[in-house]
């Protein structure tokens, strides 16, 4: 089975100092969900960043949807980095448009019309409970209602891959849970997901999910599953 990302021997280091990531390899397989895990400034945004190719790495190997990362030239990088879905730590919401206008944005790059993207946009809404602030500006919601926003953001465009940092960072457990559901979903129509999270609660969530451990920049595979294609998930009630 080819495998959507692929990284070996992987490392990343900022600057002149130490390595933030050393010796990472792991192979994600289509359609697979996996939790990222660690301590605080374990690296865990860091192997994100390479994931949606905001960094290059110092040195190692990485391919993409079976593509040579580290040799392909930057104008070919937009191109793929449509094919990922984000959700930053930060949210990175466009200050100046709506709730509606900041989700429906990967929809209209995609060249969908208007009159296409206005019931996926709302029913999205709907299911991330905004539909009353649909007009809203970022500046006027809250940090949970903004990240609820950044996710609805990344996941409407069904990409192939979907890279979500503290997704649930900032909702109360139930909306986690709400969200959990979107990604799982997401996941059933054959999007990759990677979430990085603190919060062990989730990772009980959804059985057959893959973990991913990141222990001062070194990567641990506890179960064994980085090696093996994908278990079909089962989401808890
Ligand atoms: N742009 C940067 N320049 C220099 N050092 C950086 C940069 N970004 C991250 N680091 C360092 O790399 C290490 C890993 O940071 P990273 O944000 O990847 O960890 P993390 O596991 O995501 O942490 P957290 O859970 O707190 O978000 C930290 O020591 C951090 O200070």
């Amino acid at each position: 089975m080819q495998s959507v990302a692929e990284f070996d021997n992987v490392g990343l280091r900022y600057g002149t100092g130490a390595e933030t990531l050393t010796d990472v390899s792991f192979k994600l397989f289509p359609g697979s969900f996996y939790f990222l895990t660690g301590a605080s400034g374990a690296g865990k945004t860091s192997l994100l960043k390479l994931l949606y190719l905001a960094h290059r790495p110092s040195r190692g190997a990485i391919r993409m949807f079976g593509e040579d990362l580290v040799a392909m030239p930057r104008s070919r990088l937009p191109g793929f980095r449509r094919r990922i879905g984000v959700v930053f730590q930060d949210f990175r919401l466009v200050q100046h448009l709506s709730a509606f206008d900041n989700i429906a944005l990967p929809l209209r790059i995609a060249g969908i019309s208007e009159r296409d993207l206005v019931g996926p946009v709302n029913e999205m809404l709907d299911w991330i409970g905004l539909t009353e602030r649909s007009s809203a500006r970022p500046a006027t919601l809250s940090g949970g209602e903004q990240q609820r926003v950044a996710i609805a953001r990344a996941v409407i465009g069904r990409p192939e891959m979907l890279v979500a940092d503290e997704p649930t960072g900032n909702v109360d457990p139930d909306m986690a849970l709400r969200l959990l559901k979107l990604f799982a979903a997401l996941n059933r129509l054959g999007t990759t997901v990677v979430v990085a999270t603190h919060d062990i609660h989730l990772l009980q969530e959804i059985e057959g999910a893959q973990m991913m451990r990141l222990d001062k920049g070194r990567l641990s595979d506890p179960t064994g599953s980085l090696r093996h294609p994908p278990r079909p998930l089962v989401l808890r009630n």
